[in-house]
């Protein structure tokens, strides 16, 4: 039976329930009604799950154009708000953030072995502050991250005498794939101390998990339907984690959260690298910034970053256009409250829009859709949860430890590969060519491989 036919049966099954909930809501009509955001009418048992569509970051800032910056919808069972703007999500995020700092239970964690253990899926309290104090101490500390240097330069330097050959020979690479391989060598390096085990297709199993957790699964939303598991998600689920275990028992037990996110520097760096094959101009203007700053060191130290302003500039730009997630992970209600005379109940789920806040006109000016570094000169927004009009990390308490070290990751690698290489597209593609399809999920990456042909720069 397809989604859609399912879905139909489900509002048949639902009609009865859902006349009776009117007559009932019809004759004790409460004036509280007036406080909750306006939304769209939804379908008896499923609610507004049907208009996510395939790329729920965009359906929901179409919705919120009608609706407003702060939505009200119903994911089966679940009251949901959205936040689509700068200043919605700052009154949730940052203004009542001690009330929206918790995650909701999600289906998908309680399969995972570290589901529920794991930083990003844990509820608000004492377990979750002691877990972030540590990875931001221990983990993630600038020490940790500095004394990791070395092994990273290593692993760059394998990869771009890798590219040389590729190069040499002519030949087109996948520029994704390298990037995952890349930063799977780095993190097994960093969490586990040695590389990558051949036997595990580490990355694929990453992959397929953020596609499971992001997705909208209606088991999860309509609890008497878990056992039907109508998209088949909690049975890719079950075999993914599988696969993780396998993974675990044979190199490490602690760290599956970490592993996690050495992807979604990968992400970055395949999007950047993607905005720069479609922007000639812009891929030329960095390699001259490079030039200015590293000279002709063959290798680009982590202290030449800081002096890369354009770079800076394109990250953002690149983050803006395409945050690594487009909505941002729910956050969770933990008590009722009133945000802007509306009525907002305890565990209603909290979906702020990151891709659209990053595309609000009102923000970035009418140019929105594109791609322009420069609109960053002389501005001091960035990314680091400051500003509300950019969160590619998130803001507030739940805001991603990691950024640090992504933002080293990403930086490095970018600045490594325009230094060393000029890349084209290949098959004599036109940047306008270039498919910039998202695959929606807990981290969205492109929906296709990016395939780029390296050239070797003879450095003066
Ligand atoms: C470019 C790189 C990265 C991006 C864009 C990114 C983005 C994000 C985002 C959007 C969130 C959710 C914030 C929220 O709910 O409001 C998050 C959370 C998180 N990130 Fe990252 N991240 C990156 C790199 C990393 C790295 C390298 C690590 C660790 C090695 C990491 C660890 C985490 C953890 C543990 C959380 C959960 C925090 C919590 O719930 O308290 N991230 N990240």
């Amino acid at each position: 039976m397809s989604l859609i036919q399912f879905a139909t049966l489900l509002v048949v099954i639902g009609a009865l329930g859902w006349f009776i909930h009117l007559c009932r809501t019809m004759f004790s009509m409460n004036p509280q009604h007036k406080d909750i955001p306006s939304g769209p009418r939804g379908l008896p048992t499923i609610g507004h799950l049907l208009l996510l569509g395939k790329q729920p970051h965009r359906s929901l800032n179409e919705l919120s154009k009608k609706y407003g910056p702060i939505m009200s919808l119903r994911l089966g069972s679940v009251p949901t708000i959205v936040v689509s703007t700068s200043a919605a999500s700052e009154l949730f995020l940052k203004t009542h953030d001690t009330v929206f700092a918790s995650r909701p239970k999600l289906q998908a964690a309680e399969y995972l072995r570290y589901g529920t253990k794991g930083m990003i899926f844990s509820e608000y309290g004492t377990y979750w502050r002691n877990l972030r104090k540590f990875c931001t101490l221990e983990l993630l500390g600038s020490t940790k991250i500095a004394s990791m240097a070395k092994m990273r330069r290593e692993e760059l330097v394998l990869l771009i005498e890798s590219l040389k050959i590729a190069a040499k020979n002519c030949v087109v690479v996948y520029v994704s794939q390298k990037m995952a391989l890349l930063m799977e060598d780095m993190t097994c390096r960093m969490l586990f101390g040695k590389s990558r085990d051949e036997r595990f297709d580490l990355n694929a199993i990453i992959h397929e998990l953020t596609i499971i957790v992001g997705a909208f699964n209606i088991a999860g939303f309509i609890p008497f339907l878990g056992a039907l598991d109508p998209q088949g998600l909690t049975r890719r689920l079950k075999e993914t984690n599988r696969a993780v275990d396998e993974v675990l028992e044979t190199i490490s037990d602690e760290h599956e959260q970490d592993a996690r996110d050495g992807y979604t520097s990968q992400i970055a760096i395949t999007w950047i690298m993607s905005e720069l094959l479609r922007h000639p101009r812009v891929m030329k203007k960095l390699q001259k910034e490079v030039q200015n700053v590293v000279g002709d060191c063959e290798f680009v130290e982590e202290s030449h970053i800081l002096k890369l302003d354009y770079l800076d500039m394109i990250v953002k730009e690149s983050m803006r256009l395409h945050p690594v997630a487009t909505l941002l992970p729910p956050h969770e209600s933990m008590k009722d409250i009133v945000v802007n005379g509306y009525h907002i109940k305890k565990k209603s789920r909290i979906i702020a829009n990151n891709w659209g806040i990053g595309r609000d006109p009102r923000n970035w000016s009418e140019n929105v859709d594109k791609f322009l570094p420069e609109r960053f000169i002389g501005s001091n927004v960035d990314y680091m949860g400051n500003n509300f009009q950019l969160i590619p990390i998130g803001p507030g308490q739940r805001s991603c430890p990691g950024i640090h070290l992504g933002t080293i990751m990403v930086n490095l690698v970018v600045t490594q590969l325009v230094h060393t290489f000029d890349w084209e597209l290949p098959f004599g593609m036109s940047p306008d060519e270039l498919d910039m399809e998202e695959l929606f999920g807990a981290t969205v990456p492109r929906a296709t491989h990016l395939l780029a042909a390296p050239t070797l720069r003879s450095l003066p």
